[in-house]
C-alpha cells in the first residue's frame, strides 16, 4: 500500500469469511468449549461482522446437536452453518436443528479413499448425489457446501469429477480444502481456476487452508485472488495440529488491498478482543508474533526505523494499528537506537540538546545497553540526568 508500488485492488466484496472457530477449533488441542463459551463465541464473532460462523457436527453428542439449536437460535446476522459428513444420517440429523446451511465433506484423495471411509470416486458422487438430492427436495432452504477434503493430494480429473457432479446438483458452494497444509500458493491460484471452469457460474468456490507449512495466509489469499468467494478461517488459527488460516492475519492480508472495504464490512477494533477471547478459553497467551494483536506485532526498535517512524509511521508500517483497536510502541532505549530516536524521546520530555551532547548520551545509552534494555522508566532518567550533569 505504498504509493511507489500500488497493489492490485481486490475488493472486499468478492468474498466472505466462514468462520470455523466453533468447528475447526473444537479439533485444536485446547479446544473444548462449554455451551457458555460457544455462545460467546458466536456473539463476539457476529459482532465483528463475520458473514458466516460454521459449528460441528451434531454426530458428535446430544450435548452438540442442542448446543447447535441454541447457536442458530441466537438471532445472529450470521449464517450458522453445519459441517456434516456427506451422509444421509449425519444429515438428518442436521436439518431440523434450525441452522441456515449445511457444509458436507467427503475426501477424495487416495488417503482418505482408502484409510478414512472406503468409498471409490463413482461411489462419492453417487453418495453425494443421493444427500444433495434429498436436503434440496426436503429442505430447499438450506444452504449446500460440498468439499473434497484433503483437496490437494487428490487427482485433478477426480476432483473434477467431483465439482462438476455436484455443482450440476445444485450446491451454493464446492470447498477446496488443503487438510494438510500442503499446497503452495500457485497449486492453490491454479486449481481454484481450474475448478471454476466446471461449475456453475453461480456457484460459490471456498477454499480451507491448514498451515503445516506455513502457507494458510498465502494460500487463502491466492484462493481469493483466483476467484475464490469465501474463506475459512479461526480465531488466532485454532484447529487440527497447527491449525487453519488466522482471522486476523487473513484480514491483515486483504487490508492492504481493500482498506475501505474491510472497514465497511467489519468491526475491524473488535479483533484484540476476539484473540483474548480464544486465548483465554484455551488457556494460552495470544502468541507475541501474532498477526497485528501479538504484544510486539507494532514494536519497533531500530535507529534507522525510529527515525522515519517519528516522521511518518507509514514508513514502517504496512497497515495502521489504531484501525485494529492496537497501538504501537516505540522502543527507544536500545543498543540498536539511534540519535534521532533519543532527540525524539528527549524533546517529549521537555529536554533539548546540541548535537555534540546528543551524540555523546545517544553513544552513552547505547553502551548502556549492552548490558540490558533500558525501559521507558530508566530511558527518562538518563536523558534528564544528562541535561543536569
Ligand atoms: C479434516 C476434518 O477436519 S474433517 C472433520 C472432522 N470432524 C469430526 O471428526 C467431527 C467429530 N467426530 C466425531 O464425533 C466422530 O468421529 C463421528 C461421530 C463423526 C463418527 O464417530 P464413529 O462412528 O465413532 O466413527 P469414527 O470417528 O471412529 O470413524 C470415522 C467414520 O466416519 C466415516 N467417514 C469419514 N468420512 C466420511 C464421509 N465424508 N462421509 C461418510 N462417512 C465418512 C468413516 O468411514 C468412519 O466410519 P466407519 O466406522 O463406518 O468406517
Ligand atoms: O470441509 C472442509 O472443507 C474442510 C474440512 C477440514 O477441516 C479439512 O479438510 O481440513
Ligand atoms: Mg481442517
Amino acid at each position: 500500500m505504498t504509493p511507489d508500488s500500488p497493489l492490485p485492488p481486490i475488493p472486499a466484496r468478492s468474498w466472505a469469511i466462514i468462520d470455523s472457530t466453533l468447528r475447526e477449533g473444537e479439533q485444536f488441542a485446547r479446544g473444548n468449549f462449554k455451551r457458555g463459551d460457544k455462545i460467546e463465541i458466536a456473539r463476539a464473532l457476529n459482532a465483528f461482522g463475520a458473514e458466516f460462523l460454521e459449528v460441528t457436527t451434531p454426530m458428535v453428542s446430544a450435548q452438540t446437536a442442542q448446543d447447535i439449536r441454541t447457536l442458530a437460535g441466537l438471532g445472529l446476522k450470521a449464517k450458522i452453518l453445519t459441517h456434516v459428513r456427506c451422509h444421509m444420517d449425519d444429515v438428518q440429523r442436521a436439518v431440523d436443528l434450525g441452522v441456515d446451511g449445511l457444509d458436507l465433506l467427503f475426501g477424495t484423495s487416495s488417503f482418505l479413499r482408502e484409510f478414512s471411509h472406503g468409498k471409490s470416486i463413482g461411489q462419492i458422487i453417487d453418495t453425494a448425489s443421493e444427500v444433495i438430492g434429498w436436503i434440496k427436495q426436503h429442505h430447499p432452504e438450506l444452504q449446500i457446501r460440498f468439499s473434497a477434503e484433503d483437496t490437494f493430494r487428490s487427482q485433478e480429473a477426480d476432483l473434477m469429477a467431483v465439482y462438476r457432479a455436484v455443482s450440476a446438483l445444485g450446491v451454493h458452494r464446492v470447498g477446496l480444502a488443503d487438510t494438510v497444509g500442503v499446497a503452495t500458493p500457485r497449486q492453490v491460484y491454479t486449481l481454484v481456476r481450474e475448478v471454476r471452469k466446471v461449475i456453475h457460474e453461480d456457484c460459490g468456490i471456498e477454499f480451507h487452508g491448514h498451515n503445516d507449512t506455513g502457507c494458510a495466509v498465502s494460500n487463502a489469499y491466492e484462493a481469493v485472488e483466483a476467484g475464490a468467494t469465501h474463506i475459512d478461517t479461526t480465531i488466532l488459527g485454532i484447529g487440527e495440529r497447527n491449525g487453519i488460516t488466522p482471522l486476523g492475519g487473513f484480514l491483515a492480508r486483504m487490508f492492504t488491498f481493500d482498506p475501505q472495504g474491510l472497514i465497511d464490512k467489519y468491526d475491524l477494533e473488535l479483533l484484540p478482543e476476539l484473540d483474548r477471547m480464544i486465548a483465554r478459553m484455551v488457556d494460552l497467551p495470544v502468541p507475541w508474533n501474532n498477526y497485528l494483536t501479538g504484544e510486539f506485532a507494532y514494536n519497533h526498535k531500530a535507529g534507522m526505523h525510529l527515525k522515519a517512524i517519528y516522521l511518518n509511521p507509514g514508513a514502517y508500517e504496512a497497515i495502521p494499528p489504531g484501525v485494529f483497536g492496537v497501538g504501537r510502541r516505540i522502543q527507544a532505549g536500545s543498543k540498536v537506537t539511534g540519535k534521532h530516536a533519543i532527540a525524539y524521546r528527549a524533546r517529549e520530555l521537555g529536554l533539548h540538546y546540541g548535537d555534540e551532547a546528543l551524540r555523546q548520551v545517544t553513544d552513552y545509552i547505547k553502551a548502556l545497553a549492552e548490558h540490558g534494555e533500558l525501559d521507558d522508566a530508566h530511558l527518562e532518567q538518563v536523558l534528564r540526568e544528562w541535561v543536569s550533569a
